[in-house]
């Protein structure tokens, strides 16, 4: 099924502290840019259009997809991508994940997606079973000046999914699959263990 109302968000704008700052999605893992893996997982969202929503090194992103730049200047945090990709999104649905998770579950969009049409939400956001993933969430494009207010105010992704009453659903089936890279260590291990 194709998803033409929805648009893919990728939040590729960290500052990377625990990689030294090194810019995280195009680090490479098995021989790749992280954010190649990830844009491999999306594409079973079968969405309109996907972007990588960034805040430095835009040109090298944009060999990969389109790319926004976060309006807020500075490392925000992944509210300011949310709210940049919200305003250029040209669909009534929003999706977005973070470009350090290279094997997203095949079925997040679809599930998102289903869920929030059939008991109607302005979002719903992934928990693991253990956590909330407040990362992979969808969200209806009238949230747009609801999230560029709060990420002005510089409120955490968190804060702002709670006031705007945003749904959880249930992935704890795919928990593993939320599984991301932070450090040299972890890119190194997830190497090590999906190596061929
Ligand atoms: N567009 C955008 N994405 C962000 C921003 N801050 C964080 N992200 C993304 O949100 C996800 C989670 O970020 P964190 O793990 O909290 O921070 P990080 O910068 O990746 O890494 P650390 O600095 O080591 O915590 C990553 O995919 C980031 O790229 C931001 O200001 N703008």
């Amino acid at each position: 099924m194709t998803r033409a109302s929805l648009t893919v968000a990728i939040l590729a704008g960290g500052a990377a502290t625990r990689l030294q700052g090194r810019d995280k999605g195009l680090e490479p893992l098995l021989g790749r840019p992280l954010v190649e893996w990830v844009l491999e997982a999306v594409a079973t969202a079968q969405a309109a259009r996907t972007l990588i929503v960034a805040n430095r090194n835009h040109q090298a992103y944009s060999a990969f997809a389109p790319v926004v730049a976060d309006d807020l200047a500075g490392f925000r945090g992944p509210l300011a991508g949310v709210a940049a990709a919200l305003a250029a999104a040209a669909t009534p649905w929003l999706m977005t994940v973070p470009v350090d998770c290279p094997r997203s579950p095949a079925d997040l969009a679809a599930r998102l997606y289903t869920a929030a049409q059939e008991n109607p939400a302005d979002a719903v956001v992934a928990h693991d079973g253990a956590r909330r993933q407040p990362l992979f969430a969808i969200y209806r494009r009238e949230l747009t000046s609801s999230a560029a207010a709060a990420a002005a105010q510089g409120w955490g992704v968190q804060h702002w999914q709670t006031t705007i009453g945003a749904r959880e659903l249930d992935f704890a089936d795919r928990r593993a699959q939320f599984r991301n890279l932070n450090t040299p260590e972890e890119f190194a291990a997830y190497a090590a263990e999906h190596a061929r």
